[in-house]
């Protein structure tokens, strides 16, 4: 059955979304011919080290909005309600954390790759290890990245699905050869402000067709789509106050304080207080792009509730509703869909340009230059641009790959930042923190987090529990007659994380284990890579504080412990390290 076979893309539509093409491509253009015209790998991967904060911050919060999050929240919000609002409360520690431990430490070390800090402060094998992991991560990425948006598309529209693909990657891998990281970041600001427009005009047509805001508060309040604080501390449960407002913390360090793509932003900064300043900044423009994805949720509901008899929203899986939405209610207003379209493939574009260049980055300085040390700085750059072309088009193969994935992105994508970014975050921590870790701890300490991580994730993935106790909350409309009928669609909606008949018997054993909330992935990871890592530093011989390169430890213990002495302290192996004042 298809439902969806009547709605049709205008010119207008096609119009508006070409033309995001074309302003990416131009302003990528602009950046190959104007400047030092990318002749320098300084200006091909760090934009000269010229940025001031404002791009920077915009170009932070698009890297990993991608339009995963543009169809995979509002859809939701529509069938659990509110509750994964909260995660808005990680960003505080998740953003004051990089602004003031993570930027100082990089900044002050002058790194174009972020693994460089792991060759400076562990060893050569580290650094590489971290390089491979982040490249798996990316790589996996960028395929659901890409693929995501031309999914929607084509199951809405019947848009060509591999047209949209191939169009989506190769402008973005042409533009990010050419325009190097600055025309990354300046499309990432050019793209930012198509994603917030475009949400923010379903949001206001939505409510106007729904009867107003009142009206719409009064559906989703009546739907009961307004979810209270959930302070149950159980971990298998997918989305608490606290999997959200603490496990979301991690998911944000790893995202925001040691990924490749978030650091070579801050590296590009002028001065450290711009950076700082950037990440100061991406708080309350996350916190916008959070609400807006919420409210079209809530619009959504409000605007089927009760009104779905023919089952319309509830048979798609999560990745298509948005769209429908939009298409079913936008049809009558040319170019408003084809905004909405250009919206997320905004969201799609900013996300991979960042993986191109930085893959690029991590590529050529962590894997090639310390093999090729005569190379020249021409050939250097022609070989960066020659990777981020490479990566551009490994970026479609993986889309392919992508083709095989659960219906529910969001997910999908959350577990692979916990399983792989987690174990990234716990070495950078270990490095850090710990002035006793030693490269054999390192080296560890990432292998039993990767373990630890692959095993609860794949655990959960092969017996389909994580995220299946998320009760199905029941639509509760006026139009009672209904609920039985839209409770049924919403299940077929879900049917990835079928929940087993039995979902009152708690999970027992290793099962219990498997059904960990992927919110908690990176944090579990993260720890395992640290408390391994200790203990296999000090079963080695521990590093002594004097023998790690000065500026790669944070002083943690110091600062906690500012109501000690300094002397006391000196003697408790936690001073402040050699000339670097935080
Ligand atoms: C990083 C967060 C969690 C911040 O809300 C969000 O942007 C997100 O869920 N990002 C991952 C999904 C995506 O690719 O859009
Ligand atoms: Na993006």
């Amino acid at each position: 059955m298809d439902p969806l076979g009547t709605m049709h893309f205008t010119t207008i539509d096609y119009v508006i979304f070409a033309l995001l093409l074309v302003a990416s491509m131009g302003i990528g253009l602009y950046y190959a011919l104007s400047g030092g015209r990318q002749r320098t790998t300084q200006e091909f991967l760090l934009a000269d080290r010229s940025m001031s904060c404002l791009p920077v911050s915009l170009s932070l919060i698009a890297t990993f909005q991608s339009a995963v999050a543009i169809v995979g929240v509002p859809a939701e919000i529509y069938t659990h309600g509110t509750q994964y609002w909260f995660i808005g409360c990680a960003y505080i520690l998740g953003l004051l954390i990089p602004a003031h431990v993570f930027i100082p430490v990089f900044y002050r070390l002058h790194l174009t790759s972020a693994y460089q800090y792991l060759e400076l402060r562990f060893s050569k094998p580290v650094r590489i290890c971290g390089t491979l992991t982040f490249i798996f991560q990316t790589v996996i990425y960028m395929g659901v990245c890409v693929y995501t948006p031309a999914l929607a598309l084509n199951a809405v529209t019947g848009f060509d699905l591999w047209g949209a693909v191939l169009a989506t990657g190769l402008v973005c891998t042409l533009y990010t050869t050419l325009g190097g990281l600055k025309a990354v970041i300046w499309t990432d600001v050019f793209q930012t402000i198509v994603m917030f427009a475009g949400q923010l005009a379903v949001i206001v047509v939505g409510v106007q067709q729904t009867g107003g805001l009142a009206e719409v508060w009064r559906k989703v309040w009546e739907g009961n789509r307004i979810s209270g604080i959930d302070l149950n501390p159980d971990p298998t449960e997918r989305y608490t106050f606290w999997t959200l407002g603490v496990g979301g913390v991690f998911l944000m360090l790893s995202l925001y304080g040691v990924n490749q793509a978030q650091v070579q932003r801050y590296l590009s900064s002028k001065t450290e207080r711009e950076a700082i300043m950037s990440c100061y900044m991406v708080f309350p423009s996350l916190q916008v792009a959070l609400a807006l994805s919420c409210v079209m949720g809530l619009v959504m509901f409000a605007r089927y509730c009760g009104e779905d008899q023919f089952h319309k929203i509830g048979n798609l899986s999560k990745n298509e509703m948005v769209l429908y939405f939009v298409m079913d209610m936008l049809q009558d207003i040319p170019g408003l869909s084809g905004l909405f379209i250009a919206c997320l493939f905004s969201a799609a574009l900013s996300t991979i340009s960042s993986a191109f260049n930085s893959l690029a980055t991590v590529t050529l300085e962590d894997l090639i230059k310390p093999h090729c040390s005569s190379m020249t700085e021409a050939r250097a750059t022609l070989l960066s641009k020659g990777l981020a072309c490479s990566y551009g088009l490994i970026c479609l193969a993986m889309a392919y790959l992508t083709h095989l994935m659960s219906d529910s992105v969001l997910q999908a994508v959350f577990k692979i930042f916990g399983m792989v970014g987690g174990p990234l975050l716990g070495i950078f921590c270990l490095g850090m923190f710990f002035p006793w870790a030693n490269s054999t701890g390192a080296l560890a300490g990432l292998g039993s987090g990767l373990a630890m991580a692959f095993w609860v994730g794949i655990g959960s993935i092969v017996t389909r529990t994580s995220g299946g106790s998320a009760a199905v909350s029941h639509f509760n409309c006026t139009a009672v007659q209904l609920s039985g009928n839209i409770t049924t669609a919403i299940g077929t909606a879900l049917n990835s994380t079928a929940v087993p008949t039995s979902t009152s018997s708690q999970p027992m054993g290793l099962q219990r284990f498997y059904s960990l909330s992927f919110m908690w992935y990176s944090a579990l990871s993260s720890f395992t890579v640290v408390i391994t890592g200790l203990i296999v530093s000090f079963l080695t011989g521990p590093m002594k504080e004097e023998d790690v390169t000065p500026g790669t430890l944070y002083p943690l213990l110091g600062n906690m412990l500012f109501f000690v002495p300094e002397n006391l302290k000196q003697n408790l192996c936690c001073a402040t390290p050699l000339g670097h004042r935080f």
